[in-house]
């Protein structure tokens, strides 16, 4: 068996996903979870890119221990040196230097000649090396790239101090045979090849992300660049927890393994999806609700007499559990921490209090809390979205009836402590909600996305909503959950809004 190496792009591609928008400490979050996850390489961001993301990376660089830490960059000596003073604290750091290959990119966007390109890669993998001993190369657009031109940059890269080269599909476009007949050519036409590890990285525009990644490990390489729930740019990337479970369910047939703990796949899945708001399909492979559901009689008759009949996958291997111990109004403090370490968490004493005031208040509300109730629940805590808020919702009214529209009334608290109240109407409830905040605060919003889940399945589901939006042209984003439609949309609303003042407290701190 051999081992392929997992390197996550979540926080940088994933993120490029339209409408994904997070924050420093939820990076923070999902790293510490990619890292429980067991990734071999995580690349925490694109530093050069925003103040904000600089931050990220370096938290997480200077927090994460087991993973190597990447940092990506273009080539050129700005982002080199922003990508290595975000890393320089990694126990691990890598510099990840791109430029692309392809003809059409590096006439049509890099405006440059091939021997320009191949000059400015070699000069910046060399500058990178100065400073880092860990230096990935990725071939932009390596799968429409000419194969010679492909090996000569690649072989030079290599003698300037590359230890990684990804080729990477980086508009899905590629199919298994010629994906992995290009990491073949390289094999065997450049001479100094075996000094690194060759990497896959693609995209899942025609749907061929996890076949193609496949194809390119079985003609060499041993690194698998992808995101979790396959989120990334466009249609997204590889989705990484199908790669180590088709691994692990076929390894009669793949002569390869990976380094992931599978059963943290489905907290992984559940916190990026919901730190990013980017909702799984319920027929998603692996992570799917309904990966592990069963409908029809005779799927059930025959699950009932023996599960492998129709599961290929069991439900634990990937750490999808049952909930034995249901918690409820009656609920105490210790029946509530064993549940909270269950899911994965550990919070000091005062988030315990928050939290546990929270579930108590649901429980009010809700006969039976769920795993999933509690994890939003925790995850907020945990995220301090609650704790940290600088506008608090009052008390709001909607008044609805078919025949007009809906007026609502809002009233806030601002961060100096005063009490505002307004009122507004709009062509639904949730837009004469939003029309009365706008009207009554000072910061300019412009919303860009709102989805609304439901959490459950039950009457009493509890709604989700997240919310991307520009406040005061900063980019942020917002979640809630509530029992209640308008109240999540609202509260997703307002934490959007503070999202702002949580982004300048982190960037003092
Ligand atoms: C395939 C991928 O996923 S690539 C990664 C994509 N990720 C991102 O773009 C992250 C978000 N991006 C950003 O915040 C901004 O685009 C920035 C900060 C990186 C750059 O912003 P700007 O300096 O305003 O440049 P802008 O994005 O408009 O254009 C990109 C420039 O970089 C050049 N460029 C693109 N790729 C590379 C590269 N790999 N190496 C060197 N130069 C490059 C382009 O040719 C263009 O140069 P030009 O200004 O001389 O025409
Ligand atoms: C920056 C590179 C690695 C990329 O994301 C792509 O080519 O898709
Ligand atoms: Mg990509």
């Amino acid at each position: 068996m051999t081992t392929i190496k997992i390197f996550d792009t979540t926080l940088r591609d994933g993120e490029q996903s339209p409408g994904v928008n997070l924050n420093q400490l939820e990076k923070l979050e999902i790293a510490k979870q990619l890292e429980r996850l067991g990734v071999d390489v995580m690349e925490a961001g694109f530093p050069a890119s925003s103040q904000g993301d600089f931050d990220a990376v370096k938290k997480i660089a200077d927090t994460v221990t087991t993973s190597t830490v990447a940092a990506l960059a273009r080539a050129n000596k700005q982002d080199i040196d922003r990508a290595w003073d975000a890393i320089k604290g990694a126990k691990k750091p890598r510099i990840h230097v791109f430029i692309a290959t392809s003809p059409i990119h590096m006439k049509d966007k890099l405006k440059k000649t091939p021997e320009e390109v191949i000059d400015i890669a070699v000069n910046m993998v060399s500058y990178a090396k100065s400073k880092c001993d860990d230096i990935e190369f990725s071939a932009e657009d390596a799968s429409r790239s000419e194969l010679p031109f492909l090996a000569t940059i690649v072989e030079k890269v290599i003698d300037a101090g590359a230890t990684v080269i990804n080729l990477p599909d980086t508009v899905g476009y590629t199919t298994p045979k010629e994906y992995g007949a290009m990491f073949k050519y390289m094999k065997n036409h450049v001479k100094n090849i075996d000094q690194v590890d060759l990497s896959t990285h693609c995209h899942d525009d025609l749907g061929m992300a996890l076949i193609n990644s496949i194809a390119g490990v079985e003609n060499g390489a041993t690194q698998v660049e992808g995101t979790i729930n396959g989120i990334g740019e466009r249609a997204g990337n590889v989705a990484l927890e199908e790669m180590a479970v088709t691994f692990e369910i076929r390894k009669d047939f793949y002569p390869f393994k990976t380094n992931l703990t599978l059963n943290e796949i489905k907290r992984t899945s559940d916190i990026i999806s919901k730190l990013t708001g980017m909702v799984v399909p319920g027929n998603k492979a692996v992570v799917g609700r309904n990966a592990f559901a069963h409908e029809s009689g005779i799927h059930q008759d025959g699950v009932l007499k023996n599960a492998q009949t129709y599961e290929i996958i069991t439900p634990e291997l990937v750490g999808v559990t049952s909930n034995s111990l249901v918690l409820g109004k009656h609920s105490g403090r210790h029946a509530f921490k064993d549940k909270m370490k269950q899911l994965g968490f550990s919070l000091d004493e005062d988030k315990v209090s928050v939290a546990f005031d929270q579930f108590k208040q649901l429980t009010d509300r809700k006969k039976e809390v769920t795993d999933d109730d509690l994890f939003v629940i925790l995850m907020d805590v945990q995220t301090d979205i609650k704790a940290r808020v600088q506008y608090q919702l009052n008390n709001f009214k909607v008044e609805y009836n078919s025949a007009t529209s809906p007026t609502a009334t809002v009233s806030l608290v601002t961060p100096n402590h005063d009490t505002i109240e307004g009122q507004g109407t709009g062509n639904g409830s949730v837009e004469a909600l939003y029309n009365t905040i706008e009207e009554l605060i000072e910061e300019q919003i412009q919303l860009t996305d709102f989805t609304l889940s439901s959490v459950g399945k039950g009457k009493d589901a509890l709604a989700e909503v997240h919310v991307s939006m520009t406040v005061n042209d900063q980019p942020v984003s917002g979640r809630a959950t509530a029992q209640d439609v308008l109240e999540a949309s609202l509260n997703a609303f307002i934490n959007a809004i503070n999202r702002v003042f949580i982004i300048q407290v982190a960037e003092k701190e």
